[in-house]
């Protein structure tokens, strides 16, 4: 996807920079120019590049900056604080809570995919434990109410749509009532789509904002949109009061930049993306993260959420034990590819990797690189599968690992690298985790600490373990043992 090539471009850009041996102005400027181009082409709006450029040159004044102060680090961080604020207008999202009723309505262009949307967006927290419900005011696009029908019985979402009736205001209302006496805590509504100059439309989806009074309406958008985003989404946000945005289609080739013009006319934040076209191509939205991977700087919290998807269910106490106490070895690196191998094409997950070390359409070459690890691993002997600590991989053990699995060097080194990059970003994920290895725990400490767990858990995963009061009563037994 082009949203790879702004990433490469931007990278590069930090990368010569880097190169350099002494970083002056005309070396800053070189480097914003070619960021700004970047963007440019991957459609980001004109005023928006201008804006982070200035703002870029006033942050970072080269002549004030100190001696010994590192001018490399300072950019790099100027670029990615400006990134970060173009995409998260920092303004405070509704986050709607269980157990009371929310009703969160969905507008954007014809075809966008909002349809699928409302569904991922159902499914996603129906798999967190909400009861949502969908109500179909799409009587606009013949076949709108089927294909929500069929989505909604397909993940047992209960839905409210109407074949005879043809005023979207009507249904949009009978249905949240509904849904509301029914205690349904996302009440999710699908309208038509439209274009900026439908004022008929346009009229309609204002009625049914009215009848609805959504809690907060969020506006999608096709992510190959490109420049014409900004226009669209102000369109919607003049109508009705848009709170969030997500991007869809993100798995074709779209620019992308779109999106970031999109956040800057409704002044709200991107909260999830699509992926695909299935029900479970759908991800949180995060921006740092998002900035990180255009950077060129390596992001794992994406790859280790979907790790904790595929690990199957009788083993995840005992992941949990391990990970709790922080210790990450080669053999639970062997367990989860194992585990990722199960899966079969690994790409969708790959993608938290960036774009630049697993690229998508590269899932065969990327599972051979774990069978190859897993080849290597299996001429490891049990305390070094066992060993916590890197540095026992010395030279010699290196040289009888690679012989020993009929593979090269380099090949073993990889490994090692790819296992210190999971052991790195696992004691990041575990800071905070406090499992004391001897003696009990208090009531307190335990309740925080599975907290903590089960936010590191997928939903499925904890629903697994008997919710919070299955992991509660893990975590007393881990700590009595
Ligand atoms: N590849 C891909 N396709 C998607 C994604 N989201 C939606 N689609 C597809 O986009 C097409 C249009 O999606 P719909 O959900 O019908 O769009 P809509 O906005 O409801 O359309 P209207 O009712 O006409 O406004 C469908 O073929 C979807 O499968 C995505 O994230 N990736």
């Amino acid at each position: 996807m082009v949203l790879a090539q702004l990433s490469r471009s931007i990278s590069r850009a930090m990368q010569q920079m880097n190169n350099t041996t002494v970083v002056d102005e005309k070396v800053l400027n070189d480097c914003l120019n070619e960021i700004s181009r970047a963007l440019l082409q991957a459609d980001v709006q004109f005023s928006m590049v201008r804006d982070m450029q200035t703002n870029i040159k006033k942050i970072v004044n080269l002549d004030d900056i100190a001696a010994g102060h590192n001018k490399r680090r300072i950019i790099q961080q100027a670029i990615f604080n400006e990134l970060c604020k173009m995409l998260d207008p920092g303004k405070p999202l509704f986050t709607p809570m269980k157990g009371k009723s929310s009703v969160i309505m969905f507008v954007g262009l014809q075809g966008s995919g909002k349809t699928t949307t409302c569904t991922k967006y159902a499914y996603y927290h129906q798999k967190k434990g909400w009861r949502p419900a969908l109500v179909c005011a799409d009587t606009f696009r013949a076949g709108a109410f089927d294909q929500l029908k069929q989505n909604a019985t397909k993940a047992k979402i209960p839905f409210y749509g109407s074949y005879m009736e043809s005023d979207p205001v009507k249904i949009a209302g009978e249905g949240v009532e509904r849904f509301k006496k029914e205690d349904y805590d996302l009440i999710i509504v699908d309208t038509s789509g439209r274009h900026k100059q439908e004022a008929a439309l346009f009229e309609e989806m204002r009625q049914v904002a009215e009848i609805t009074k959504p809690d907060l309406v969020i506006f999608v958008m096709d992510s190959s949109i490109g420049q014409a985003a900004f226009d669209q989404a102000q369109a919607f946000k003049q109508s009705v009061s848009v709170g969030a945005v997500i991007i869809t289609k993100m798995d074709g080739h779209a620019k992308g930049g779109g999106s970031l013009s999109a956040v800057a006319a409704t002044k709200s934040p991107v909260i999830f993306i699509g992926t695909g076209e299935h029900m479970d191509e759908f991800e949180v939205f995060d921006v740092e993260s998002f900035v990180r991977r255009l950077l060129g700087l390596r992001d794992w919290s994406g790859f280790m959420d979907k790790i904790h998807e595929v690990v199957p269910a009788d083993q995840q106490p005992e992941l949990v034990q391990k990970l709790s106490e922080r210790t990450f070895t080669f053999r639970l690196m062997y367990e989860l590819l194992q585990n990722l191998m199960k899966m079969g094409p690994v790409g969708q997950m790959l993608s938290a990797f960036g774009a630049e070390v697993m690229p998508k359409g590269q899932e065969k070459e990327s599972q051979a690189k774990f069978k190859r690890y897993m080849t290597i691993m299996d001429s490891m002997t049990d305390a070094e599968l066992d060993s916590t600590n890197p540095k026992l991989m010395n030279e010699s053990r290196i040289i009888r690992i690679a012989r020993g699995s009929g593979r090269t060097v380099q090949d073993v080194m990889e490994m090692i690298q790819l296992y210190k990059m999971f052991a790195k970003n696992l004691s990041k994920t575990m800071k905070g985790l406090k499992v004391p290895k001897k003696g009990g725990m208090n009531a307190r400490s335990q309740s925080m600490t599975a907290q903590h767990v089960s936010k590191a858990l997928p939903p499925q995963m904890l629903k697994q373990m008997g919710g919070m009061g299955g992991l509660q009563s893990l975590m007393k037994q881990m700590g009595s043992n």
